[in-house]
């Protein structure tokens, strides 16, 4: 649905993309993460036809952005940086001239939107009395109100609280689960990512250092917890079998080995196995790993 192709960027000589590629495929929720300054809004920036990449090409629904921006972008709704709005104007006003903008103001369309997000009661109120979660569900209600098929969204839980955050999240898994909606998105909450996410790309210092499933990210080291004395004769075994010493008396066994023949080994060399069992790695433990263990591109 959407793919990125080598996209190249610098400002002012300092490179901010550097050979970056990811495909967002349709009906599917991908996130794109990384440390600030990584490249994140700067790619969903060429997506949306704002930057202008040095290299690469970004196509949506086949569509090439660069060559023919309007029609690629006819699919896309999307939350960039802090959405602008007419403070002294009310959210419904905001709506009918933003929408001007873009092919008309389609009032029971609106009125159906306003009422999915949830804005119904306040939607004459003035923008200057919304709280921050209700501009963002104003955004929000801008964004889907083209129906689009790709939604970008660029941090979208920014300062929203817990509640808000929860709200936003079963909201957007809605809208992939009952519409089909793609969605990119960046976020620094990992949590969130990992609760909303089928894939996700890590960018750092400009590139894309990985690429994958969530669910996938989970399976393919098994991680466990143990105790095992003595611990050093225990380290000699986990490494001979291609495992690995983490912190906090964990190891990681090698992708698709058999914890149960480990434990044999240890056991058979008289090491005491008082525990071992399985942790579920979360996706900033795996983030940080990635981010941590990866060299510098640079
Ligand atoms: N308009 C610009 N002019 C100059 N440098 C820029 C511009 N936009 C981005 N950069 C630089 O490009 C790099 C990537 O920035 P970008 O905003 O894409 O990162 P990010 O991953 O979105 O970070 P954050 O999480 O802080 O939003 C940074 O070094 C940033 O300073």
């Amino acid at each position: 649905m959407l793919v990125a192709n080598n996209l190249f960027k610098k400002f002012a000589g300092k490179p901010a993309l550097a050979d970056v590629s990811f495909h967002v495929r349709p009906g599917e929720i991908y996130g794109l993460l990384g440390h600030n300054g990584a490249g994140k809004s700067t790619s969903l920036g060429i997506i949306l036809g704002m930057v202008m990449p040095d290299q690469g090409d970004v196509t949506i629904g086949g569509i090439s952005v660069l060559k023919d921006r309007s029609k690629a972008l006819r699919k896309v709704g999307a939350i960039f940086e802090s959405p602008a709005f007419y403070d002294y104007l009310s959210g419904w006003e905001n709506l009918k001239i933003l929408m001007s903008y873009s092919g008309g103001f389609d009032e029971k369309a609106a009125r159906a939107v306003i009422d999915r997000v949830g804005l119904t009661k306040r939607v004459h109120s003035k923008v200057r009395t919304y709280s921050h979660g209700m501009r963002q569900r104003l955004a929000l209600a801008q964004a889907l109100l083209p129906e689009p098929e790709v939604l970008l969204l660029d941090e979208p839980t920014d300062g929203l609280d817990p509640e808000g955050i929860k709200w936003f999240r079963e909201f957007i898994l809605n809208l992939r689960d009952e519409r089909g909606m793609t969605v990119l998105f960046n976020s620094h909450l990992l949590g969130e990512v990992e609760l909303m996410c089928d894939r996700v790309a890590i960018l750092r210092e400009g590139r894309r250092v990985f690429e994958g499933p969530v669910q996938g990210l989970h399976d393919d080291t098994p991680v466990f917890e143990v105790e095992l004395e003595p611990w050093g004769t225990a380290c000699g075994i986990i490494h001979c079998l291609g495992g690995e010493i983490l912190a906090d008396r964990r190891i990681a066994l090698k992708p698709g080995a058999d914890p149960a023949a480990l434990v044999e080994k240890l056991v058979g060399a008289g090491v005491r196995v008082r525990a071992f069992s399985p942790v579920r790695r979360s996706l900033e433990d795996l983030y940080m790993e990635i981010l941590n263990g990866a060299p510098s591109p640079n």
